[in-house]
């Protein structure tokens, strides 16, 4: 029998939501074990996003959730958010961690870098994140890492690794045993037809 290493969900909200959203993600929060939620909101104000955070941070502290922001140190800071999730142009880890002091987690995009992920652990990241490992409508990618990044990665260091991208609960198994520490998912949840509960249960069985 194939050990399984064992791996959390890491939620990605859709890049738009509207006045359900906040009953959405109860749903979701119900199907199943959920480590992190992160707001990834494109095409609107950080004061609108701030506005839109308080019912789904709150929901997110009452479940024990991590509440992640996408993109922004000064939004991750302002709400008092557990993390923030950089991209490559999104501001430096190091910086962040100055900004937002010693608690809340720092993730960095790495592409199918290895280079940018050992770049980010120096630079004190909490986590890094490869990517795109599936083809995904939620996002425009132009990078498709093997499995076998994770595999490395998870061999030389502790920093936990995140699988994104295109993954749903048919395609998760190879990431999974290559050693992803979480698998951050977007479409298969919200998307899914049975609805969000549905679609996060359905990665119960492959976690591990
Ligand atoms: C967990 C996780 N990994 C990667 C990304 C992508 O971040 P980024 O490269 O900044 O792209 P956008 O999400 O901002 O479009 C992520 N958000 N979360
Ligand atoms: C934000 C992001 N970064 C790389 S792929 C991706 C989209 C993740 O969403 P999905 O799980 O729907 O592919
Ligand atoms: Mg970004």
């Amino acid at each position: 029998m194939t050990h399984m290493p064992s791996c959390q969900l890491y939620l990605i909200s859709p890049p738009a939501i509207g006045p359900d959203f906040p009953a959405q993600l109860k749903a979701a929060l119900d199907g199943g074990p959920v480590a992190a939620v992160q707001l990834r909101l494109k095409g609107i104000d950080e004061h609108e996003i701030a506005r839109l955070a308080v019912p789904l941070q709150a929901l997110c502290a009452e479940r024990e959730v991590a509440f992640i922001v996408n993109d922004s140190i000064a939004l991750a800071k302002r709400l008092g958010a557990d993390g923030v999730h950089l991209g490559q142009g999104d501001g430096d880890p190091a910086e962040a961690r100055r900004i937002l002091g010693p608690g809340p987690q720092i993730g960095v995009t790495c592409h199918d870098s290895r280079h940018l992920a050992m770049e980010a652990g120096e630079a004190g990241a909490d986590y890094v994140a490869f990517g795109a490992f599936y083809p995904t409508e939620t996002k425009e990618t132009s990078h498709r890492p093997e499995p076998d990044i994770l595999r490395w990665w998870s061999s030389l260091f502790e920093l936990p690794c995140v699988a994104i991208g295109g993954i749903t609960a048919q395609n998760a198994r190879p990431l999974v045993e290559a050693g992803a520490d979480f698998l951050a998912v977007s479409g298969a949840v919200w998307n899914h037809p049975d609805g969000p509960g549905a679609g996060v249960a359905a990665f119960t069985p492959v976690l591990g």
